[in-house]
């Protein structure tokens, strides 16, 4: 019998019961919940990422809907669990939902909401600042510093790429892949390449847009190339950052046959899963190629790094807080449980999960709808007009 978990309840005489296994920022996604009638059981334990027996265990014999993490196994049985609960909505606290088997939601009639557009800027900022770190060795000169080495200036310390006028490459130029090529377009004056499997018109256009602004100020365009494959990208392309789902398509999309494609002295960038990744090939190409360099957020085995990893000068590695702003993860929270209240309340789906800005508004109702139900299509779920305002 696993042990009781700690709990903290919101709306204790809520007629529906809905869990969240991690205090989440904010107090918007509280209220979005209780302003429907929903008690709020928030799971406080210490225990970082809870196991699937815990949320059992959490779920307990009631429980109409949950909002869940991303280090979470939502798969059969919870799902089971939570139908049996007499459950009908889950969400994710990410955009990414990896970690759920949507087809064993589905199956159980449960939806499974997650948390686009809210993230898309704050990711690609971290990104940005990642594919910096590593490109000028700022870590390396920071320890440099805290150990006492500086002993004055030499022409050849710390020496790093320059960005202006290089290639960024982007495999999977979706929302966050976008935003990422216009941040290194507009601040570095880059050339892009990127490869999808759907042309990313928006990033087209914006990049001949800046390219003729640029030629009307007398400067350089730049230009933008869609590639045919991940490998064309990789030979080209003097930064790659790495933006798709994690899915069979893209589990290990960078091994190392592909890494031995890439340039000696190329900055590699992954702010989106770890899996995306060989990290067992990455941490031999890193040692074998001093020169190249990596700025990781997310890692295959997270919390751990493969071997090896976290000793080299040249991989720059943060702890998976791309989302991390106070804005964004404010407003995942309030996505996740809008998500639940929707389902829970008969509210139809919102038709266009990349505007989500009107779910966010605190001075105004949020609409009547559900952000973004990922299964909604098989569960058969009505889609809103895009209209109906309410307060949740
Ligand atoms: N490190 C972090 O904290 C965060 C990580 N993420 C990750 O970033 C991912 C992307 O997020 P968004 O841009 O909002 O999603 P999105 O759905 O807008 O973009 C994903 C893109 O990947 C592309 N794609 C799918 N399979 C592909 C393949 N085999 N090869 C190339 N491209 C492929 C899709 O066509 C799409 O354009 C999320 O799924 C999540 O895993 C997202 C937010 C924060
Ligand atoms: O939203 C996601 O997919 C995340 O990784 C959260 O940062």
């Amino acid at each position: 019998m696993a042990r009781q978990l700690a709990v903290q309840v919101h709306n204790a005489g809520g007629s529906l019961r809905v869990l969240s296994t991690k205090p989440m920022p904010g107090t918007q996604w509280i209220q979005a919940l209780t302003s429907v009638g929903c008690r709020v059981e928030i799971c406080t334990e210490p225990k970082t990422i809870l196991s699937v027996e815990d949320i059992v265990s959490l779920i307990g014999t009631k429980c109409d809907g949950v909002i869940g993490q991303l280090t979470e196994d939502w798969g059969d049985t919870l799902f089971g669990a939570l139908k049996k609960a007499g459950g009908h909505a889950y969400s994710n606290m990410a955009v990414g939902y990896n970690n759920v088997d949507v087809d064993a939601a589905t199956r159980h009639g449960i939806s499974v909401g997650n948390t686009p557009g809210v993230l898309t800027e704050t990711t690609a900022e971290l990104a940005a600042s990642l594919t910096l770190a590593a490109a000028r060795r700022v870590v390396e000169a920071d320890d440099f510093m805290r150990a006492g080495k500086y002993e004055g200036w030499l022409p050849t310390l710390f020496v790093g790429n320059l960005l202006k006028g290089q290639t960024v490459g982007i495999i999977g130029a979706g929302r966050i892949g976008t935003a990422y090529a216009r941040m290194m377009v507009e601040g570095f004056k880059m050339n892009v390449i990127y490869y999808d499997l759907y042309q990313s018109t928006r990033l087209e256009k914006f990049v001949s847009a800046y390219g003729e602004f640029l030629k009307s100020q007398g400067e350089a365009p730049v230009h933008w190339r869609r590639a045919s494959s991940p490998e064309e990208v990789l030979k080209e392309a003097d930064v790659i950052s790495l933006h798709p789902v994690l899915d069979k398509t893209t589990y290990h999309l960078i091994n190392k046959e592909r890494l031995a494609l890439m340039k000696k002295e190329a900055v590699l960038v992954n702010a989106s899963r770890g899996p995306v990744v060989d990290e067992v090939a990455l941490v031999e190409h890193l040692k074998a190629n001093p020169m190249f360099r990596v700025g990781l957020d997310v890692f295959e085995d997270e919390p751990y790094m493969k071997p090896g990893l976290g000793d080299l000068p040249n991989a720059v590695v943060v702890p998976h807080i791309a989302s991390a702003s106070k804005w964004t993860r404010e407003g995942m929270a309030t996505l996740a449980a809008q998500n639940v209240a929707a389902k829970l309340k008969g509210y139809p789906v919102w038709p266009n999960s990349n505007n989500i800005e009107p779910f966010l508004d605190e001075n105004n109702p949020a609409p009547a709808a559900a952000p973004s139900i990922v299964n909604a299509k098989a569960l058969g779920l009505p889609v809103g007009d895009g209209k109906t305002k309410a307060k949740l």
